[in-house]
């Protein structure tokens, strides 16, 4: 749905050094995705995101969005195309004279809809967006995840086919974050929407994106399914962002660690990748088997696809019931590393 060639955006300067804060960068997203590009203060991510709807002039490059070519578009049908672009901010940029009704009013009525049409939408948005009752708060009187709310209904009011998140959550506390994650999510199922969310966290990543892009010095330098890079990030980079969810993997005890500290049974590591850690393994195997189970160490996160992460556990009882429970566990799509006692 959107195929970025070649982009790139080098920031002329006078008296000082030209800055290329995106260089020759490619990326295709699907129409209806959330597609997340995640990176570091200085990385160039803004600058993409605004290089989509053209608040930013590329230097050079290519950006088609449904088979049109945003790139030389003149003013006219760039005013139109915008329309179907929908951009939400991390400090809401929200018209603060204006009521919540009003705010997201005002891009209908920049685009000529009459008052009665307004007022049918401005109210459907309202419902969506979990505003009901704060029609006619003025945004002083809002929450901050209020306020993204009605960024959000604002954004959506031209029934546009991309929504664009600049650090969206950023200015959030965890909760709030979430609640706003689930609101994306939401209206991505509902509407169909395709979005593409610019973030420094790897949180946000992991709980709505499907693929993701990692940018460093205005290229990106990893991209794929984000279940994928959680596996195997190649980059430094990318790693120290996978960290941020997953503790330093390297730090963690291994599974010979474990051994030594006991006298029977087996040390299992067992590796969950996408669905795998929504089986209740665990507590399927103490049911079925007549073995006891100690968790040891375990670090598990939640993706959009499912849960990613690694568990040591002790499991402990007669040979026979243990060799049945690890065929068992063999039989399922865990990965399963055991170690023998000694
Ligand atoms: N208008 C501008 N003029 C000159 N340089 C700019 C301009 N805007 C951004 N830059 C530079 O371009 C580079 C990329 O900045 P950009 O804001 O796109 O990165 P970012 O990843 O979004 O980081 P942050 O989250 O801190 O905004 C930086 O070196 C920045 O200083």
């Amino acid at each position: 749905m959107i195929s970025i060639k070649n982009l790139s955006k080098i920031y002329k300067s006078k008296d000082k050094m030209d800055v290329t804060a995106v260089d020759n960068l490619n990326l295709s997203i699907n129409k209806g995705e959330i597609f997340g590009v995640i990176g570091y203060s200085g990385a160039g991510k803004s600058t993409f995101i605004r290089l989509l709807n053209r608040l930013e002039e590329p230097t050079g490059g290519e950006i088609v969005m449904d088979n049109k070519d945003m790139t030389s578009l003149n003013n006219q049908s760039l005013r139109n195309e915008r329309q179907k672009i929908g951009m939400i901010f991390q400090h809401f940029n929200l018209l603060w004279s204006r009521t919540v009704f009003d705010n997201i009013a005002f891009p209908l009525e920049i685009a000529g809809v009459a008052k009665d049409e307004r007022k049918d939408k401005v109210n459907e948005l309202i419902q969506l967006v979990g505003l009901t009752g704060r029609e006619n708060y003025y945004p002083s009187q809002l929450s901050g995840g209020q306020k993204q709310r009605v960024g959000i209904a604002r954004a959506l009011a031209n029934d546009p086919k991309v929504l664009l998140c600049d650090e969206a959550t950023s200015a959030l506390d965890p909760q709030t974050t979430d609640d706003i994650l689930d609101l994306l999510v939401n209206i991505n199922r509902k509407l169909g929407l395709t979005i593409i969310v610019i973030t420094h966290e790897m949180h946000v990543i992991k709980k709505i994106c499907q693929r993701v892009a990692v940018m460093d010095n205005g290229k990106v330098i990893e991209q794929g399914e984000v279940l994928d890079v959680f596996m195997h990030p190649k980059e430094k980079t990318t790693r120290r962002f996978v960290q941020q969810v997953m503790g330093d993997q390297e730090e963690q005890s291994p599974i010979h660690y474990f051994v030594k500290n006991y006298q029977s049974g087996k040390v299992l590591r067992l590796h969950f990748v996408g669905e795998t850690a929504n089986q209740a393994l665990i507590s399927k195997l103490v049911k079925t088997f007549n073995v006891e189970i100690n968790i040891l160490q375990g670090n598990i996160t939640q993706t959009k696809d499912g849960a990613y992460g690694t568990l040591y556990v002790h499991m402990d009882g007669n040979k026979e019931e243990i060799q049945n429970a690890i065929h068992y566990i063999h039989q399922t799509s865990v990965e399963l590393e055991v170690e023998d006692h000694a």
